[in-house]
């Protein structure tokens, strides 16, 4: 069985393929259940997506501690799947912000987990895509929110002060909100750290997410030309910053999207629905992108950052590089650090067109996935996957997600995640 959500529809770079072998089952569940703000809590059902669970949390004067970016992307994706964002170097990731999952398991029952009932089930569920069975809603965690935040840049021109100032801010004791950087080439990188406000400078107000404003990673670059610089970004804005542009995706496909008379006219249409990209892309283009642009999230651990830096450089030379911290918490599971407490790592994000010669997909993603191997990292599931299966269990621990499997009886009715995520089954 899988869900019965059409590949088009979701935000990972397959098409579900899988899909067509195996028993849909669907799950119209896409509401916001109850925010329980004595708790602070809030409880979702799967396909309530960042968008809209930001905006309605933000109108009551809360906020996800955690929101992933793309408005598109779901509670039951992320759950099942992971998520990051640049507040993730306090909260970790998606399933770490979690307090519960209510699941209905291959037998029929309801299940309801949490770190304290039913422990293996419930530090089994992230990363396993949907393999032990349906998510039918989640507790999650909120905090309040502020109107504004104050984002602060600061650029570096070498590579060694940007790993110094970008490893100060990630772990210091009393850390900034949010923590990220773009690396626009090896040497210049602009670092962003940022605090909830509800007290802006009215002069240094920036609503960056107006339909004709600049693409924020092309306004971030500008900071290397001006030097260190402030602004107040309304909050939502902030959560939503690389939407408009997909992070960098968008100058592929619409290379005059930023141009200023082109986001005056028609800024307003952007951005194109992922969905609909997915499902009007057809085989060349699939191919084209299968090809010519590499689209991978490695999660390594931060203390890796300037060698793989040095690797990604000659191995595929894409820029921007989107850098952003997270803690991982030593929690059992598919994931978790090689030490027994928790660990700072880092996602290097590479959305782009690979200039190096010679690129060949399948070699260089290979390659890259044994470098983050050999770091102790890992690979955002929602790419391409070109490793074995042997490589994909070295590289996620399946001591427990077997020991599940067998418990739960999902053998014969789940297919394995590696089955769902390698790029083999699907050639
Ligand atoms: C574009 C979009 C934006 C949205 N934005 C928000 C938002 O900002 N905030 C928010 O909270 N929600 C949002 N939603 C979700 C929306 O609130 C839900 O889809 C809501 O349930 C829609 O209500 P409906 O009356 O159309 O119900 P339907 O879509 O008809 O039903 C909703 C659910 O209830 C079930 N249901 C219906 N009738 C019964 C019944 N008699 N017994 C048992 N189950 C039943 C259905 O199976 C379905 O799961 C959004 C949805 C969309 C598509
Ligand atoms: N900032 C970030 O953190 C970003 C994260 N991403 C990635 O995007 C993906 C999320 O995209 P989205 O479109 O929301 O999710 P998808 O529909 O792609 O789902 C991801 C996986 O979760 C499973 N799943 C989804 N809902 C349920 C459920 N109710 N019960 C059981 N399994 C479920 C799916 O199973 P099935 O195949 O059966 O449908 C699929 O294997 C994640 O992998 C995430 O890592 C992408 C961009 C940014
Ligand atoms: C911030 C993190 C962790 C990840 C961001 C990843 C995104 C840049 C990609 C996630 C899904 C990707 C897709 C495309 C571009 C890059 C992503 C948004 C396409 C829109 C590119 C054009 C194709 O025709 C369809 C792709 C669908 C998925």
């Amino acid at each position: 069985m899988c869900t019965g959500r059409p590949g088009w529809l979701t935000m990972s770079l397959r098409l579900g393929q899988y899909k067509k072998k195996l028993h849909q089952i669907y799950l119209p569940l896409m509401d916001v259940l109850d925010i329980d703000t004595s708790r602070q809590i809030v409880r979702v059902e799967p396909l309530v997506t960042m968008g809209q669970l930001s905006a309605t949390l933000l109108s009551q004067g809360w906020t996800l501690p955690v929101v992933p970016e793309l408005d598109d992307l779901t509670v039951g994706g992320l759950i099942n799947g992971t998520g990051v964002e640049t507040s993730s170097h306090i909260y970790g990731l998606f399933q770490h912000i979690c307090v519960s999952y209510e699941l209905i398991l291959s037998d029929g029952s309801v299940v309801t987990c949490t770190k304290d009932n039913e422990p293996d089930l419930f530090y089994s569920v992230p990363w396993a895509h949907g393999t032990l069975g349906f998510l039918l809603s989640a507790e999650i965690r909120i905090i309040p929110a502020k109107k504004f935040v104050h984002l602060q840049y600061t650029p570096t021109y070498t590579l060694d002060d940007f790993i110094k100032k970008f490893t100060y801010e990630s772990t210091r004791k009393d850390p900034h909100q949010f923590v990220e950087a773009l690396a626009f080439g090896p040497d210049r990188s602009v670092l962003m750290v940022a605090d909830m406000t509800d007290q802006p400078d009215p002069k240094k107000i920036n609503k960056i997410g107006h339909y004709y404003k600049p693409w924020f990673y092309k306004h971030v670059e500008t900071f290397l030309r001006k030097g260190p610089s402030e602004e107040y970004i309304p909050l939502q804005d902030y959560f939503h910053r690389h939407t408009r542009s997909l992070f960098w995706q968008l100058q592929y496909i619409i290379p005059f999207g930023n141009n200023q008379l082109f986001r005056y006219f028609l800024g307003w249409l952007m951005p194109p629905k992922v969905s609909l990209l997915k499902l009007t892309q057809g085989e060349t283009i699939r191919k084209l992108y299968e090809e010519h642009q590499f689209i991978q999230d490695l999660m390594i651990p931060l203390n890796s950052l300037k060698e793989a830096i040095g690797v990604l450089h000659d191995t595929v030379k894409i820029y921007p590089i989107w850098l952003c911290p997270f803690l991982l918490h030593a929690d059992p599971g598919m994931v978790h650090p090689q030490q027994d407490s928790g660990q700072m790592y880092v996602d290097v994000g590479l959305y782009g067109e690979p200039q190096v010669m010679g690129y060949q997909a399948a070699r260089d993603t290979r390659k890259m996935e044994a470098y983050c191997r050999k770091t102790g990292g890992f690979q955002m599931l929602y790419a391409d996957s070109y490793m074995t299966k042997d490589e994909f269990c070295e590289m996620f621990d399946h001591q427990l997600y077997d020991k599940m499997r067998e418990q739960l009886n999902c053998k014969s009715a789940f297919p394995h995640v590696y089955d769902k995520v390698g790029r083999k089954t699907l050639l």
